[in-house]
């Protein structure tokens, strides 16, 4: 997925490269003179909701989609479209992912998008996963993961597709990529993300054993960056992203282009693909 990620430098540097000469989002005075002011632009989807604050240029993108924000066809739609709307206004440099449920972020995949379906709709629903993982690790924004409750599996991609993550410090709320405890395996592009997160070992472990870490032990593993009252857990996340926006857009864009590069299997697409594609047939072989 790395030439995903060759790709993704593609469209990444491309997005760098032309930000750099056309539109940079660093500096209030390259937004348009119409955003300046402070201007909340809303909108309203039934599993997601989205604040901008054009004056701060920070958008707050809420998974609402009860009982525990599975990540269905539908969710995934609807996420990516958010979140390509944000990366093509120029007002946005930042993004705050939170959860509205009390003490899930996400469940992950949704189980039932795994059950039972055609296989053009397990095509359809596998393209959103890695569309999902693409937009969110490829942005240009800065992004910020809120995790107010549990992570596991796909939430748990989900967070650290993100630049940095903040959790509740609630040893009851737990995070990892736990595919293997439930006799399904993690695509090597989520293993990708977490050796980049947490080091060769850890995700080693983390990975074979199917490890679900709760919030104090993923700070220790570096799964998680800091740890928070529940109460704090969305104006820490403010204040942390006026940080990263204080650092001139084009140089975090490029060193973050630069190191993904450098960290992430270097496999063509479509090879990229067709492992996805034999993971899936054995999980399904073996279920
Ligand atoms: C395309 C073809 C695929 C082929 C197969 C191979 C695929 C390989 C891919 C590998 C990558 C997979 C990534 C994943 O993300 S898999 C999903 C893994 N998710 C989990 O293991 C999470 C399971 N859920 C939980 O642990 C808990 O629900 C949670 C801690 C999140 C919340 O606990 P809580 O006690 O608050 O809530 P409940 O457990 O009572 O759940 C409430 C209801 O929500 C339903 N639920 C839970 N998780 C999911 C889910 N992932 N998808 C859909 N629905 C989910 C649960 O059943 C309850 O429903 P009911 O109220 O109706 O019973």
């Amino acid at each position: 997925m790395a030439n995903v990620l060759r790709n993704s430098a593609k469209f990444g540097f491309s997005g760098v490269l032309s930000q750099l000469s056309i539109h940079s989002r660093h500096g209030r005075e390259c937004v348009s003179p119409c955003f300046s002011l402070q201007q909340r632009n809303n909108s309203t989807s039934p599993k997601i909701k989205v604040d901008l604050d054009s004056s701060t240029g920070v958008a707050v993108l809420r998974m609402q989609s009860p009982p525990v924000n599975s990540l269905s066809l539908d969710f995934l739609t609807e996420f990516c479209i958010n979140l390509e709307k944000l990366e093509m206004d120029r007002s946005c440099r930042g993004l705050i992912i939170t959860s509205t449920l009390s003490k899930v972020f996400s469940a992950g995949l949704d189980i039932m998008e795994m059950y039972g379906k055609s296989p053009e709709r397990c095509g359809e629903f596998w393209k959103a996963v890695q569309e999902m993982w693409l937009k969110l690790y490829g942005s240009n924004m800065a992004t910020i993961a809120a995790i107010n409750g549990s992570s596991p599996a796909g939430g748990c991609l989900m967070s650290i597709g993100c630049d940095y993550r903040i959790m509740v410090d609630n040893p009851r709320y737990s995070i990892g990529l736990n595919e293997t405890q439930l006799g399904i395996v993690a695509p090597f592009w989520f293993k990708d993300t977490l050796v980049n997160t947490v080091g060769n070992r850890a995700a080693e472990l983390s990975l074979e054993l199917g490890l679900l870490y709760s919030a104090p032990d993923a700070l220790k593993i570096g799964l998680v960056d800091q740890l928070v009252p529940e109460d704090q857990v969305l104006s820490t996340a403010q204040d942390t992203m006026s940080k990263w926006l204080a650092i001139p857009d084009h140089a975090r864009q490029i060193d973050q282009c630069v190191y993904i590069i450098y960290n992430t299997s270097p496999l063509p697409l479509d090879h990229a693909r067709q492992m996805d594609q034999c993971v899936i047939s054995v999980c399904i072989y073996y279920i």
